[in-house]
């Protein structure tokens, strides 16, 4: 590969267009942002080699495009490169949902073009921004890769390998797949956390709350200082899963409550400790990998 553009550098570009300069010292890596100045903070901090007057410009001879926005800019992006794309070129997407993106790329794309591959890094932060990407994000980290049949496995390797280049872990799997498990373990405690800190912050005594609010609080929390516009598209994107998550957590706190009206000691105790398990039994898989 000799020239890589990738559309959005912020946390999850940056941080792969620093990877790639570790990996690949003599690739050419250009950003587009809808930014300027973010664009011309990104080439001072050495993040990307230079910002392209034009897509087309950026389009030209480019080897791998990857669009690193928030999810609902992506199908715009690839109705603007697909005038200019070019029969090499392979072009993935880092989105933390995947059948609405591939949605776009199958309505923006040539109908004979084989080389977009859908894909999720599953590491990030709650900052955002050019300014936050960091080497290593992406070290023994999965990513996720969604190819459906008109992808070709000339496509799928290239990019497989840029993320196993980055440290990451690759694994396939279909984008339904990959939105009902995100929508459980990624996206409903987002919005959890968004909802309990929106309540809180809606009382009169929020001063006197937030005093006294301590690591419990930050730990559950601290994902609510995440980008709102990320978080809003990708709400959207997945509504239906997350439409499910929501109402399965309801009748979780449905129990609690019955629990708690009746005084049912050991039914709270028998709901903690499956809980708590299986908490400690997850955070210790963790160390093993
Ligand atoms: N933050 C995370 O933890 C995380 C993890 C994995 C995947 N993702 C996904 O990665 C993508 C980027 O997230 P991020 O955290 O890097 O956000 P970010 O806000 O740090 O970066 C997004 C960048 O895209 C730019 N941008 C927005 N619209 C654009 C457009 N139309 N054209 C070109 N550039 C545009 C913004 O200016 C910004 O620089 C999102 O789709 C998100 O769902 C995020
Ligand atoms: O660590 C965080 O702050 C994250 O929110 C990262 C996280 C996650 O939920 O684990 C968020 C969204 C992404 O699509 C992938 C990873």
């Amino acid at each position: 590969m000799n020239k890589i553009v990738i559309f959005g550098v912020g946390l999850i570009g940056g941080s792969l267009a620093i990877a790639i300069r570790q990996a690949h010292p003599a690739v050419e890596i250009v950003g587009l942002g809808r930014d300027g100045e973010l664009l011309h903070a990104a080439t001072e901090l050495g993040v990307i080699d230079r910002t392209a007057a034009s897509i087309a410009e950026a389009m030209q001879d480019a080897d791998l495009v990857v669009i690193a926005t928030p999810v609902a800019q992506i199908r715009a992006i690839l109705q603007a490169i697909t005038p200019h794309l070019q029969a090499h070129t392979i072009v993935t997407d880092v989105g933390s949902t995947k059948s609405d993106v591939l949605a776009y790329a199958r309505q923006a794309l040539p109908a004979d073009y084989r080389g977009f591959v859908a894909g999720h890094p599953i590491a990030g932060a709650e900052k955002t921004g050019v300014t936050a990407a960091r080497d290593g994000l992406f070290h023994h980290k999965h990513v996720v890769l969604t190819p459906d049949a008109h992808t070709s496995a000339q496509a799928l390797q290239s990019v497989q390998s840029l993320w196993e280049s980055a440290g990451a872990k690759v694994v396939c799997m279909s984008a339904q797949q990959h939105d009902a498990i995100f929508a459980a373990v990624s996206h409903l405690p987002h919005l959890l956390a968004f909802a309990l800190v929106n309540e809180l912050a809606s009382r009169d005594n929020q001063v006197e709350l937030f005093r006294f609010a301590a690591s419990g609080f930050r730990d559950f929390t601290r994902i609510a200082g995440s980008s709102p516009e990320m978080w809003r598209d990708i709400t959207l994107a997945n509504r239906s899963a997350l439409l499910a998550e929501l109402d399965a957590y309801q009748k979780q706190l449905r129990q609690l409550q019955t629990l708690i009206e009746h005084q049912d000691s050991a039914g709270l105790l028998a709901m903690f400790e499956h809980a708590s398990q299986a908490r400690n039994t997850w955070a210790e898989s963790l160390q093993s990998q």
